[in-house]
């Protein structure tokens, strides 16, 4: 299970955990805006904006997971397995292999409003990556600071869903999701009113009384929920510190820890990591499982202008702060 989440205070976040039973093996990536983009079905893209993200290196292409570029666009893919179809290649339209959606849409697009002009013209195909790294079946939500898409590729094409909530997570499909949220109408972060029937008197004898019904298990409709009020009732500081504390808190609400969702005899599935990026000011902080000390990379303080990727690999033991 993944989810992903968008924050607004002074600047505008962007971020996701990343839940699985492995890894591929994920650096911090930075795409300059010279490298050239080999894109399968479509001309090399030698020029472009400069990228930041989480990403699996294979042959020196970077293969996104979650990324921002420098004009402050976000988009991250999450597992839609058994609902995403992918198209044969066409040629009327711009093939684009799932494994690069993101380098597409991050290398040419400035806002959600350019990436669903550029949508309009694409056909999302299921071209795999290499025999080792094949299809995957996801689907992604697009944000800037104005506003969040979901783009979900079905058997009936690719729909592309505007996101009121700012959230993703897994199956079902998202138009599911958001009515699901229905059911969760009554809740409130204030305590409640008493109006279960006339005549009975009953009391809050607790904080938090107003959200008793939001569902605390892992799977991915009750992710979507609860991290779905926790963002929309959140209240932070506007500074950069404040900001991203209270990002990390609203995904912490959905982390997996380890031997609470078995996805195999012994196998579990646990938040590898969680990141959280200022999408104004290019940096794409992040924590892991074992790490939970905030750790960052900063795409200003590196050459953009550059042609060869620049990789950080993740910092995963905790240095504890031992106060006497
Ligand atoms: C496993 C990851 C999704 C995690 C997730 O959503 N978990 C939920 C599990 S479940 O639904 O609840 O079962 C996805 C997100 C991005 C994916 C990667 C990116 O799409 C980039 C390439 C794409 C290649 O086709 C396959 C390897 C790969 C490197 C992908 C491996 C894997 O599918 C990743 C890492």
């Amino acid at each position: 299970m993944c989810t992903a989440a968008t924050y607004k205070t002074k600047d505008f976040y962007f971020g996701r955990t990343l839940d699985y039973e492995f890894s591929y093996g994920d650096e911090i990536t930075i795409t300059p805006r010279n490298y050239a983009f080999d894109f399968r079905h479509t001309s090399t893209c030698s020029s472009h904006y400069a990228i930041i993200g989480m990403a699996h290196i294979a042959g020196n292409y970077p293969l996104y997971y979650d990324a921002i570029n420098e004009k402050g666009l976000g988009m991250a893919g999450l597992n839609f397995v058994g609902n995403a179809v992918y198209a044969e290649p066409d040629d009327s339209k711009e093939n684009v292999a799932q494994f690069e959606f993101i380098p597409y849409i991050l290398s040419k697009c400035a806002s959600v409003s350019d990436a669903k002009n550029l949508l309009a013209k694409i056909n999302l195909t299921g071209t795999p990556f290499s025999d080792k790294l094949p299809t995957a079946g996801l689907h992604w939500i697009i944000a800037d600071k104005n506003e969040s898409i979901t783009v979900e590729s079905v058997a009936d094409g690719l729909h592309i869903y505007d996101n009121p909530v700012g959230v993703l997570t897994n199956n079902p499909p998202f138009e599911t999701q958001m009515f699901l949220l229905n059911n969760y109408m009554s809740l409130s972060a204030k305590q409640p009113q008493n109006t279960f029937a006339n005549g009975l008197t009953l009391n809050s004898y607790s904080r938090g009384m107003g959200a008793i019904g939001l569902p605390g298990d892992l799977s991915s409709a009750s992710r979507f929920a609860r991290v779905a009020f926790t963002k929309m009732n959140s209240i932070s500081g506007e500074s950069e510190n404040e900001s991203v504390s209270q990002f990390f808190h609203i995904l912490g609400s959905v982390d997996q820890q380890r031997g609470c969702c078995e996805v195999s005899e012994g196998k579990y599935e646990i938040t590898i990591y969680t990141s959280c990026c200022n999408t104004a000011k290019g940096i794409y902080y992040y924590t892991t499982y074992n790490n939970h000390q905030i750790s960052a990379v900063d795409m200003h303080r590196e050459n953009l202008d550059g042609t060869e990727l620049i990789r950080y690999p993740l910092i995963t033991e905790q240095q504890i702060n031992f106060q006497n």
